[in-house]
């Protein structure tokens, strides 16, 4: 379990972090997201003990970081900076961080099998690809057999089976009670993996939620309707929780509120033939862009940071959205 309160971190005139509140808990993977330098990496830093918030409080499994006398055994984290001394074997490196923490030899054994390291445990750890590096560092983090895992891009460099690896590790570590923090840019990818959410956008919380609420927000249920009497149709389908749009004179609506299978149904009562059924789906990455918008401090040129999903963005509840 992570817990953030009132957590704030200034360097010089630059809030970094902006007065953080929310929890991480244990049996999900938690997504973390945010444009950059939005504060992941900050604030993964301080749930670490690597930096000391100016104000505020981080307790990880109870406690702050450093109050923890067996620390790797409580949290294990993987940040972009690596700290792995080129020279080293893959084996050597784990071994000595083990011998550091009072763990078990058995351990390197098994962590180097579950990150598949087994045939390149032996060579200089400089010589790794930018992936092998990611499993050696996702192996340290594992070592202690913490309870609390924490990994900033862990996908970063990895082939498709490597990404693949580390969904199946994430949701099984997750299933096993454990507490899994993750940061990631990469959309697609946290949609599979994650199923909370906590979105930053400079400094401060813009979204505490469930990927599923939040995709759902964006208008991820909608459905697209192309009929032969659009006019009729929208009449036999309004009711108390369901809304239709579309412009007049078109045969095509977009229905909230209902399923395909129920729109396709009441069609088929009326007699109205019905040329498309589609339901709309947003992508995490969509309802992302309409939510951080406004927030991205770093935007290439051409980028508008929104979408079509941005006039629904927020029209529902989620569990809970704090303003900009
Ligand atoms: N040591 C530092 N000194 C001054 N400013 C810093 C320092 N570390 C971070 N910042 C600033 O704080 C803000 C948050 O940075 P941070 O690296 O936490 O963002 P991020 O969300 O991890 O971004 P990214 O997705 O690009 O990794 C940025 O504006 C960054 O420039």
């Amino acid at each position: 379990m992570i817990e953030i309160q009132r957590l704030v971190k200034r360097y010089g005139d630059k809030t970094a972090v902006d007065g953080l509140n929310f929890t991480v808990k244990p049996g999900v993977v938690t997504g973390f997201l945010g444009p950059n330098g939005a504060g992941k990496s900050t604030t993964m830093r301080m749930i670490l003990g690597l930096d000391a918030p100016t104000s505020g409080s981080v307790l990880v499994n109870g406690k702050r970081y450093a109050q923890h006398t067996a620390p790797l055994q409580e949290v294990g984290a993987l940040l972009e900076a690596k700290s792995i001394h080129p020279g080293r074997s893959a084996y050597n490196h784990l071994n000595s961080l083990a011998l550091t923490h009072g763990i078990p030899r058995r351990r390197v054994d098994e962590v180097i099998e579950l990150a598949g390291l087994g045939k390149v445990a032996k060579k200089r750890a400089g010589a790794f690809s930018l992936g092998m590096g990611q499993r050696l560092g996702i192996a340290a983090a594992l070592l202690g057999d913490p309870q609390t895992i924490m990994l900033d891009e862990p996908v970063n460099g990895l082939d498709p089976e490597g990404v693949l690896w580390i969904r199946t590790l994430l949701t099984n570590l997750a299933s096993e009670g454990r507490t899994v923090f993750v940061s990631s840019h990469l959309m697609s990818e946290m949609a599979l993996t994650a199923t909370d959410l906590i979105i930053v956008g400079r400094g401060k919380l813009l979204a505490d939620t469930t990927v599923a609420d939040f995709i759902e927000s964006a208008g991820g249920d909608s459905v697209k309707v192309v009929s032969s009497d659009a006019t009729r149709l929208r009449e036999l389908l309004l009711g108390p929780d369901v809304t239709v749009t579309g412009a007049a004179g078109s045969e095509e609506l977009q229905v909230n509120g209902l399923t395909a299978r129920e729109i396709g149904q009441k069609a088929a009562d009326a007699a109205i033939a019905v040329y498309e059924l589609t339901p709309q789906v947003v992508s995490l990455e969509e309802a992302f862009m309409a939510l951080t918008g406004d927030t991205v401090e770093y935007r290439s040129n051409g980028s508008t940071g929104a979408t079509g999903a941005s006039a629904a963005a927020g029209d529902k509840e989620q569990k809970e959205v704090v303003a900009a």
